[in-house]
């Protein structure tokens, strides 16, 4: 983090929001799930999309979007970004009057294809919580982690915030305390309009979340992992494709799951040659084929030609996890045959080792 403000507070401690100060943050996209790594495993590519935001003397909000989400998304408070900033001030301490005060302005560069599975929920929710940080004057290097918890609870799900925030790849996990017998939605799991006592500021660091939900490990990728997606113009919401799943599995699936995805953890890491049977899975794909079959035939296609394909997040973005440039190659070239019919984008995106970036700076 570059950064060359400083916290301000109140008379009672609490920290304050002022006027003059701006921040940049890049975050990555992220393919979440990988095959049998459902609502855990996660992977960072090597795009993304950049906010600036800036505060201003005169109250309210402006909002600027370019690429994704231009002719769709709203320029108001209910846009998500400003909305996951007003909630993690809120969750810092920072009191309403003063948020109310302090006019936004805010420029979202978006690369991230939206409801496609490669995370721009997660990176617009993760872009909004360093921003807020950020502007406050804090250190988001050193509070990485406690961030990490709050995008993460205001997700509802960690398995794509966990690689915005840190990059690589992430293996995430619900703390005990958490009851997972029920999917949630997203729009349960961030509590819209719910009062939040997720994380409180206190001092210069923050203190950890109250009963923080989630952990995540990050690893370092393997040198020959190389992702390759076919995206196509449908688009499926996270929410859609959750409530597409079953409350209960059978036993043997979890076992067998459980097998593939300790697999794909040693393949992504030190051997790249197992991920073929690493990203096989039994809790999430065959239950939302319906939703995305184009996509569930190209997994079927790219698999019987010998690529390890899955279902990128929820979908319908179609992710190889390739090793080494040849047999990338010859994934990209079947996934493009196959889809030559049209309507798919098909890449190779590349991988992101730092996570979220941010730089703060006085704006006068
Ligand atoms: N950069 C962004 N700014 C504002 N809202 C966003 C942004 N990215 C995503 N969203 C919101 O999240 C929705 C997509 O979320 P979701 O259904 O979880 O799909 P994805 O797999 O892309 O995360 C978009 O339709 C939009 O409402
Ligand atoms: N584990 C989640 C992952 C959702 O990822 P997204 O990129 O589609 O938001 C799920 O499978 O629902």
């Amino acid at each position: 983090m570059m950064c060359d403000v400083e916290p301000v507070r109140d008379e009672h401690g609490r920290l304050m929001l002022v006027a003059g100060r701006a921040v940049t943050v890049r975050v990555p996209a992220t393919s979440a799930n990988l095959g049998p790594g459902y609502d855990s495993l996660g992977l960072a590519l090597g795009y993304g999309d950049r906010l600036m935001v800036r505060t201003r003397q005169e109250a309210g909000v402006s909002v600027e979007i370019n690429g994704e989400g231009s002719d769709t998304l709203p320029r108001d408070e209910s846009h998500l970004v400003v909305k996951t900033m007003r909630r993690t001030w809120t969750d810092l301490g920072v009191s309403a009057d003063v948020m109310d005060a302090v006019g936004l302005e805010l420029i979202a560069e978006n690369r991230i294809p939206h409801g496609r599975g490669q995370g721009s929920s997660a990176a617009a929710i993760v872009s909004a919580v360093f921003a807020a940080a950020g502007l406050l004057g804090l250190d988001t290097d050193r509070e990485r982690d406690v961030l990490f918890q709050l995008a993460a609870h205001y997700e509802g799900h960690p398995d794509n915030v966990a690689p915005a925030v840190y990059g690589g790849y992430t293996m995430s996990f619900a703390e005990d305390a958490v009851d997972v017998s029920e999917p949630r939605t997203v729009d349960e799991a961030s509590g819209a309009g719910e009062d939040s006592d997720a994380a409180v500021a206190c001092g210069a660091t923050l203190s950890p979340v109250a009963g923080g939900e989630f952990s995540t490990v990050a690893a370092r990728v393997h040198a020959q992992l190389t992702p390759v997606v076919a995206v196509p113009e449908m688009t499926l919401s996270t929410d859609a494709a959750r409530s597409l799943l079953p409350a209960v599995v059978d036993h043997a699936d979890a076992a067998a799951d459980a097998g593939r995805a300790s697999l794909l953890t040693y393949a992504i890491t030190q051997d790249p040659r197992h991920l073929m049977r690493a990203t096989r899975d039994w809790l999430h794909q065959r239950y939302r084929e319906e939703a995305m079959p184009e996509s569930a035939q190209l997994v079927r296609a790219a698999r019987a030609a010998g690529c390890a394909a899955v279902i990128s997040g929820a979908g319908p973005t179609v992710l190889v996890l390739a090793h080494g440039e040849i047999h990338a190659d010859a994934a990209l070239k079947v996934l493009k045959e196959v889809t030559s019919g049209g309507g798919w984008d098909v890449f190779m995106p590349g991988l992101d080792e730092r996570g979220v970036m941010v730089e703060v700076y006085r704006n006068a």
